[in-house]
């Protein structure tokens, strides 16, 4: 049953079978729903973190039509049965899975189909109404919920395949499949998403193609730039813009699918998309790892990539820190002892002993040159899944200390670690937590500080330092989550005037009202 390990690995110790088993379930704690499926139903309140007037006092609203009767009229026989309106039932999407911003949208609407978004947008640009799509509300910047009162346009109902070709492995669905879904179903005729992410199990293919979500497996199957073929977009004036190609190769001058990959629904609504999908590994292998310091695990990662070359399919860190917070708040177990950072190494392969031959050399090798100290490597699926369970839950962990200071940067790998041992002496005992953990293969830092509650003090010594940090090593200031709400005014930091510039004239061009996602992505 266990794979022998060799001596050299003489530290490995065996995973534990986990007592807790990763939930898939929405849990209310506190009031606070904190797993990352969507909290959509279940009874949610906010209190205390009720902040989007608190932090963001600044921004106004824009000017927009209000809601009338009519309105509603016009909707309720667009979409028969498909308008929700009752407040109990906004909340959900009214509210962040940060729980930092709320909205006040007094109307939801569910199109089924594309030419039901083009009525609705046609209609809203005519009267002036804003609106902000949405597809599973799991994004970190406030991008998919409503600021003010502006309309949300659900993809709930947007679900259906529309085509697979298992040759080629190209998929054809509606914006609103849900990626594990998605992933299921093709895992049925071996292949799989080329995208996989904490929020799998509620999060949109639009909103994933919307914010050019990068997620655990970036490292082998690139981002969805590459692996999107097509598009099919709705413009705010009511066209249809149908990109939905699914030719690997099309030079037919401007490849206008790119706009809408990334621009989190501020220049169009992705209502269907075709993905390029690799083929599911027939092997896939996990292992844990301990290492002593950042420079160790920079090693790790450049040996992995030599020795496991194109079977390496994931290279993930997270700190003691992170480990500690998900001890504490989600009760998971450490399957090794305590370490100052810890690497999650995934291959994917189609020969199972092949693969754990190269596996284990490497490990033989890192551990051999005392770079790795200890580790586990996973023995069947149910402890793969705990493995990848302790890096993915953090985010879910770390919602329970209160208040969650959250940055996703993207930095040149050997600056990758030096933020965060600066942030640590600069917040020193004013925090509950800092903590990083991240996309080691793709350079991307997510960087989190906690406080009991929001801390206008703690967040004036994190911002703008971190930005004008990351700014002068020449990172990104949101490698993988968007801009969304909260991030749009640090654009700056990331692009040039000229280039923001050119973004302002994009979005006069494609929406001349504003009324697609306003107040996101573009600085005021
Ligand atoms: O919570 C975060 O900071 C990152 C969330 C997500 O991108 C992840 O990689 O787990
Ligand atoms: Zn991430």
């Amino acid at each position: 049953m266990k794979r022998v390990c060799t001596r050299q690995f003489r530290n490995l110790t065996r995973l534990r079978s986990f007592g807790e088993v990763r939930e898939k379930i929405s849990r209310s704690i506190n009031h606070v729903c904190l797993s990352r499926r969507s909290f959509h139903g279940s009874a949610c309140r906010l209190g205390e973190l009720e902040l989007t007037s608190v932090r963001y006092p600044h921004v106004q609203r824009g000017k927009y039509a209000t809601l009338t009767e009519k309105d509603v009229d016009f909707f309720q026989k667009l979409l028969p049965q498909r308008v929700l309106q009752d407040p109990s039932e906004l909340d959900g999407y009214n509210i962040d899975w940060m729980r930092t911003v709320r909205g006040n949208s007094q109307m939801v609407l569910r199109p089924k189909t594309t030419s039901e978004v083009a009525e609705i947008l046609k209609y809203c640009n005519e009267r002036h109404l804003a609106v902000v799509p949405q597809g599973g509300n799991t994004g970190l910047v406030g991008g998919s919920v409503p600021v003010f009162d502006e309309i949300v346009i659900s993809t709930q109902l947007m679900n259906q395949i529309i085509s697979l070709d298992e040759v080629s492995g190209i998929v054809v669905c509606q914006s609103g499949c849900i990626l594990e879904t998605l992933d299921n179903y093709l895992a049925e005729r071996e292949l799989m998403m080329p995208l996989d992410l904490g929020a799998k199990g509620s999060c949109h293919i639009g909103g994933n193609v919307s914010t050019n979500a990068g997620g655990l497996r970036l490292l082998r199957y690139g981002s969805l730039h590459g692996s999107v073929l097509g598009v099919e977009a709705v413009l705010a004036s009511g066209e249809i813009v149908d990109c939905l190609s699914s030719l690997r190769k099309d030079n037919t001058g401007y490849d206008l699918k790119q706009l809408f990959i990334g621009s989190e629904g501020t220049l169009g609504m992705v209502t269907s998309v075709s993905i390029l999908c690799p083929r599911r590994p027939k092997a896939v292998n996990v292992a844990f790892l301990g290492v002593e310091n950042f420079e160790a695990a920079l090693q790790t990662f450049q040996l992995c990539k030599g020795m496991l070359a194109e079977i390496l399919s994931a290279c993930e860190f997270m700190d003691q820190e992170s480990m500690q917070c998900i001890q504490e708040n989600l009760k998971l177990t450490n399957p090794i002892k305590s370490y100052p950072l810890y690497i999650l190494i995934e291959t994917s392969g189609s020969h199972g002993s092949h693969d754990e031959e190269k596996l284990n050399a490497f490990l033989e090798a890192a551990m051999g040159k005392g770079i790795v100290q200890d580790g586990t490597i996973a023995m069947d699926v149910t402890q793969r899944q705990n493995i990848w369970g302790l890096r993915e839950r953090i985010a879910e962990g770390l919602l329970h200390d209160g208040y969650n200071y959250k940055y996703d940067i993207s930095l040149p790998l050997p600056k990758l670690y030096e933020i965060v041992e600066d942030m640590r002496q600069r917040l020193g005992s004013k925090v509950t937590r800092v903590v990083s953990y991240g996309h080691l293969g793709d350079g991307n830092l997510h960087f989190n500080v906690t406080t009991p509650e929001y801390n206008k003090e703690v967040l004036g010594l994190i911002e703008p330092y971190i930005y004008e940090w990351t700014s002068q090593v020449r990172g990104s200031v949101s490698a993988e989550h968007g801009l969304g709400f909260k991030k749009r005014d640090c654009i700056r930091y990331s692009k040039e005037p000229n280039a923001v510039k050119m973004m302002v004239k994009m979005k006069k061009l494609f929406d001349p009202n504003g009324i697609l996602n306003p107040y996101k992505t573009i600085p005021l």
